[in-house]
């Protein structure tokens, strides 16, 4: 069980089962719910509504369950010494984040580059790293900048580099309306600070970039 988070179980017919709520955590959230159902002019007695505050509560959680994944120790749980010294690129990583003003979705794709010095991870881990700080009230700054000092400070590779795609449903769905922006941020250490590392990754993701 230990490099998967409260809602993972183990692995059964392939799949991950996500199953693990924190009950008590589940009837506190759900018991606000009635309350904000009527004072948006809906009767929460209603057939359709009589479970929603238990599956809004649960969604919650889930959304925000990475406020409990301690990201470094997802990485340590796979690092292996290795000689290679040459960037590894995994990118295309889907991101559902909710941004911490609205608590509204944002989402889209993460690029992530490391040059191991001494270690490689296991590359699932790095997905994983991607979700536990993702799946919390967040910015995409800070999202961006907490992913690249996670890999930097367990794995300490000769560079890290991140860049995030994001569409934010804040400014989709209401405010500025505006449906088509897409927000890019990135952060680089070590290598990624020269010219040439750095033109060398966004070339390797460059189809990926909107
Ligand atoms: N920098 C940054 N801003 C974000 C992010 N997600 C949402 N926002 C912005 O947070 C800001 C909050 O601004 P406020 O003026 O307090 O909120 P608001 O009145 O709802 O603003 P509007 O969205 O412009 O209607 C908005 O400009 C959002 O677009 C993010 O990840 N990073
Ligand atoms: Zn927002």
């Amino acid at each position: 069980m230990s490099n998967l988070t409260a809602f993972e179980s183990e692995e059964q017919d392939g799949y991950i089962k996500i199953d693990q709520y924190n009950q008590k955590q589940v009837e506190e959230i759900a018991s606000y719910y009635p309350a904000i159902l009527r004072a948006i002019g809906e009767n929460p007695e209603r057939e359709g509504l009589v479970k929603t505050p238990e599956r809004v509560a649960k969604a919650l959680q889930f959304l925000t369950h990475g406020n409990d994944v301690d990201a470094a120790e997802v990485l340590r749980s796979a690092m292996f010494e290795e000689e290679y010294s040459q960037m590894v690129v995994v990118k295309d990583i889907e991101v559902y984040s909710l941004c911490e003003h609205h608590m509204l979705p944002f989402f889209g794709k993460a690029h992530i580059a490391y040059i191991p010095n001494g270690h490689i991870v296991g590359l699932s881990k790095i997905p994983r790293v991607v979700d536990a700080f993702a799946r919390r009230l967040q910015v995409q700054e800070r999202l961006t900048n907490e992913i690249r000092d996670c890999i930097q400070e367990t794995l300490k590779p000769a560079g890290v580099a991140v860049v995030i795609e994001c569409k934010h449903m804040c400014m989709a769905m209401r405010g500025v309306q505006k449906q088509n922006s897409v927000t890019t941020t990135s952060a680089f250490t070590g290598a990624f600070q020269n010219d040439v590392t750095r033109s060398e990754f966004l070339r390797l993701i460059m189809a990926s970039l909107d």
